[in-house]
């Protein structure tokens, strides 16, 4: 492959369509399609994802965006659709699998994980590493090799996000942010090559923010291809290399920070998907404004 074709520099010559081919696509889906109900919550006719970059996922609140990552990921079962990773096949395969490909998601901390503690949530992010041999494998030393070498790992992410002071503590005793370094880490624990972050804003005060767009920045910078989910548009434009913007389920909208929100159609989205009640002026406008702050970043 061209170099020219590769990471960043292969988006140079992109078009800003929805569902735009890319040079060198790390993930490609056609149809993807999930309804609850009467409501068609994801419908994708195309999507490619360049590797090596970081691609951000916006859109208006019930746009489909978490919708999409549970079904690239395995935690939602499509309609209709097909999608490959690496040129492989990859719709219909069950998260753990997904995982193991190489393909990674983040998740909140949940209930469950809270009352655990840093380290024991780092090993558990390695179980997507565990082949079923090793459950039962009849030597013991085997099995020990891999969890030593599994704590290992554990410890040096976690000094990499600064959290090896909070190795012991429950996970539930962290700020929002810490939390969100925590997800990041648990994630890399089975080194993917696609890491899918939810929301990586969300609840962080801004001390921190800047420390975790530098996290996000370093996984590309050390090969990794980056996709997100994000309404802190100050993010978006900071870090990412592209923007996919979906609405009502579709993509409406691809391109870089800058050409995305200078995007009638991706205006329209925003102001869009409040069209269900009847506006007077005074509310238009009020949403305009509101609408126009979340896509310049002066809003969070
Ligand atoms: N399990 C479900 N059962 C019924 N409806 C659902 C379910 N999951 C999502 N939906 C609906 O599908 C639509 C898309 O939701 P989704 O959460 O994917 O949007 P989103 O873009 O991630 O929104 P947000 O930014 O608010 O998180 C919404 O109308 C939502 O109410």
């Amino acid at each position: 492959m061209d170099a020219d074709s590769t990471g960043r520099a292969g988006l140079a010559g992109v078009p800003t369509d929805p569902g735009a081919r890319k040079p060198d696509p790390l993930i490609v889906g056609d149809n993807i399609s999930r309804a609850f109900g009467g409501l068609k919550a994801v419908d994708v006719e195309h999507l490619e994802i360049q590797r090596g970059v970081i691609t951000a996922l916006i859109g208006p609140n019930g746009a489909g965006k978490t919708t999409l990552f549970n079904l690239l990921t395995g935690f939602d079962t499509p309609d209709t659709g097909d999608w490959s990773f690496n040129g492989k096949p990859l719709s219909g395969v069950a998260a753990y699998k997904v995982a193991r490909r190489g393909m990674v998601r983040t998740f909140q901390l949940t209930k469950v994980l809270s009352k655990l503690t840093v380290i024991e949530n780092m090993r558990l992010g390695a179980t997507g590493q565990r082949g079923e041999r090793f459950w039962s494998a009849p030597f013991k030393s085997l099995w020990s090799s891999q969890e030593d070498e599994i704590t290992r790992r554990a410890d040096e992410l976690l000094v990499r996000f600064k959290l090896d002071a909070k190795r012991e503590d429950f996970a539930g005793s962290l700020s929002g942010g810490q939390r969100k370094l925590l997800e990041m880490a648990r994630a890399l624990m089975v080194d993917p090559e696609l890491i899918m972050l939810d929301e990586p804003m969300a609840g962080v005060n801004p001390a921190l923010k800047q420390s975790l767009l530098g996290h996000v920045q370093s996984l590309r910078d050390e090969g990794r291809t980056v996709l997100f989910v994000e309404h802190d548009m100050d993010m978006v434009r900071h870090i990412s290399d592209w923007v996919i913007v979906m609405a009502q389920g579709q993509i409406v909208a691809e391109g870089t920070p800058a050409s995305v929100m200078a995007d009638q159609r991706v205006i329209d989205a925003y102001l869009g998907a409040h069209h269900d009640t009847d506006l007077s002026e005074m509310d238009e406008e009020a949403i305009m404004e509101e609408a126009m702050a979340e896509i310049e970043g002066t809003k969070e």
